[in-house]
């Protein structure tokens, strides 16, 4: 009777406060519109992941709870019982539709789909509420920042900018681990690597001065953070809420926008006065620096782009930047360096990346240059073993379709609709032992091991298939089977800098610190989806005497 008349007085409550009853009638709203948009977004001929009987409104809450808390077992069930079969599936994903995950063998079907069909950024718009997180809707629409490096990056990395890069290296690697060479200095690992990979990044995207200015840095790092955080939330919020709800959860990202942009505006401003005065005065002893902010300009101005001009725009497009650039990069270097210190010593990795990289450091008299960077086959094996084994993103390749009459998959036979998504798992793709023996161990010369011995041959004659083979073993070659950076036109253009960048620093590392090999290695947690490094693990380094000296 008291629970009766207890109920009835909440229901009556909740009914009449409309601070109880707006949340619930917005959660029934979304419940629902995502059960009636649900069944149009794949096809209806796919299976679906762990679908138990029933499917209405309950079982779908039921299916998108569990696919977020089991990711690792989901994604392990539908690679056995459909991708090693070459078949696709549906996989609930918590928010948002459904996805088409295909199986690895079908990969090259989806990136042959022009962009217009297919697309990359119409995935990252709904997926990262783009419209809102990135700060400017046009970010999204034009991508810029993206194009200014798929056409710069690559072409601009002369043997000065690799000097300039070294040299950041070197500095911010010894003002955070120090000179000490009688004490062991404890270091926690991804904090520092928050500390070196904005700054040195920063280099090459705006040059000295401010990648040195840690209030800057600062800014563009809890940025990069707010763009990941509102667009966890902005996913769960229901379309029609989202222009009134979606500004106010990105309050966090203008303001730490503007925190950079105090800096990173007038340096922009700064810049275009500089070449205005070299323009009219071409006796002038300046010369355009080789960083982001110049290839931005030359390439809008050479294009006519005038939005893309504008101090403001240029300075919003380098936060973009830094946010592609950052977690991504620290992430990687945490855990290549927690898998490198946390191995068994008697494996001889650290002994043998340090032994490679002092050979070629001196025979290449002490200048990196692209090609000396291309001989640490060593050390860009243990760096592709550890995005191979740690990659955070579980799933690859994401596209949304956009034909309207849909993607036709002629060898399974079935068309996944309009605004569809499609991805790959690549998680267990990588941890496939059919395709990676023992694929749960680092082995951090998985793929040094080849390519050393097709250099042992050197002379002799090689089959040429076996020595393409072995080219196609480095850390910046994409494939069906190796996903870290995505795949096709699409793959990270910035693999080829974080590639120089990380080779120098273990290169600096080794060469000068010794580091205490740790008992094991701390494992990674699954947060939702992705996969992340431990961020409290530390290591402890010391300076080895008779390195204390310029380079
Ligand atoms: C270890 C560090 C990094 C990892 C693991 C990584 C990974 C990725 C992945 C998975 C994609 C998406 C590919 C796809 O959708 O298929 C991507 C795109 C991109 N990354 Fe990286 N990235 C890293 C560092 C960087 C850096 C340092 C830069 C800038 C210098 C950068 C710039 C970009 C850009 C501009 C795109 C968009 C490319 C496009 O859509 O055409 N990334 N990255």
């Amino acid at each position: 009777m008291a629970l009766t008349s207890a109920f009835e007085a909440a229901i009556e409550r909740i009914t009449v406060d409309p601070i109880l009853f707006g949340p619930l009638i917005l959660c029934f709203a979304f419940f629902a519109w995502s059960q009636f948009t649900r069944r149009s977004l794949v096809p209806e001929d796919l299976p679906w992941l762990r679908k138990k009987g029933g499917f209405l409104f309950f079982g779908d809450i039921r299916l998108r709870f569990e696919g977020l808390v089991h990711v690792r077992d989901w994604l392990s069930d539908g690679y056995s019982n459909y991708s090693k079969q070459g078949k696709s599936y549906i996989y609930r994903t918590f928010v948002g539709t459904p996805e088409i995950i295909i199986p690895k063998e079908q990969v090259s079907w989806l990136l042959e789909y022009p962009d217009e069909a297919v697309s990359v950024h119409e995935m990252h718009r709904e997926m990262m509420g783009a419209d809102w997180t990135y700060g400017h809707p046009d970010i999204i629409r034009t991508n810029f920042h993206e194009h200014v490096i798929h056409r710069n990056l690559a072409r601009k990395m002369t043997p000065a900018a690799i000097m300039e890069i070294w040299d950041e290296v070197v500095c911010s690697i010894n003002d955070t681990w120090g000179y000490g060479t009688n004490e062991w200095k404890e270091l926690c690992v991804y904090d520092n690597a928050l500390e070196l990979i904005p700054r040195i990044s920063n280099r090459l995207f705006v040059g000295t001065s401010l990648c040195r200015n840690t209030e800057f840095l600062k800014g563009m790092c809890l940025y990069a953070d707010d763009v990941f955080r509102s667009a966890a939330l902005i996913g769960l919020i229901p379309a029609f809420l989202k222009p009134v709800l979606a500004p106010l959860i990105c309050i966090p990202n203008k303001k730490h926008y503007a925190q950079s942009a105090r800096y990173l505006v007038p340096f922009v401003e700064k810049r275009f006065a500089d070449m205005d005065r070299k323009e009219k005065n071409p006796g002038w002893d300046w010369q355009e620096p080789n960083d982001y902010i110049q290839w931005h300009i030359n390439q809008a101005k050479s294009e006519g782009r005038t939005q893309e001009l504008e101090p403001d725009m240029v300075s919003r497009y380098t936060a973009m930047l830094n946010f592609a650039a950052i977690h991504t990069t620290v992430f990687s270097l945490t855990n290549i360096m927690l898998d490198l210190v946390g191995s068994d010593p008697a494996k001889g990795f650290w002994e043998g990346i340090r032994e490679e990289v002092e050979r070629v450091y001196a025979e290449e008299k002490g200048v990196w240059t692209k090609p000396a960077l291309n001989r640490l086959i060593r050390t860009d094996s243990a760096i592709r073993e550890s995005l191979r084994l740690r990659s955070f993103l579980t799933r690859g390749v994401k596209r949304k379709v956009l034909i309207p009459h849909g993607a036709y998959n002629k060898t399974e036979g079935w068309t996944a609709p309009q605004n569809a998504h499609i991805a790959v798992d690549a998680h267990s793709i990588h941890h496939d032992p059919e395709i990676y023996p023992n694929p749960e161990e680092f082995d951090a010369f998985r793929f040094s091991r080849p390519r050393e011995e097709i250099e042992a041959k050197q002379g002799a004659i090689v089959d040429y298939e076996e020595v393409l083979r072995s080219k196609n073993l480095s850390m910046v070659t994409t494939g069906a089977t190796f996903l870290p950076w995505g795949h096709g036109r699409h793959a990270c253009p910035g693999r080829f800098f974080v590639s120089h960048e990380l080779k120098m620093m273990f290169a600096y590392m080794v060469m000068n610190y010794d580091i205490e090999p740790l008992p094991q290695r701390p494992d990674n947690v699954w947060i939702g989806y992705n996969v992340l490094p431990p961020m409290k693990a530390t290591i402890r380094v010391k300076r080895k005497t008779d390195t204390v000296r310029h380079y």
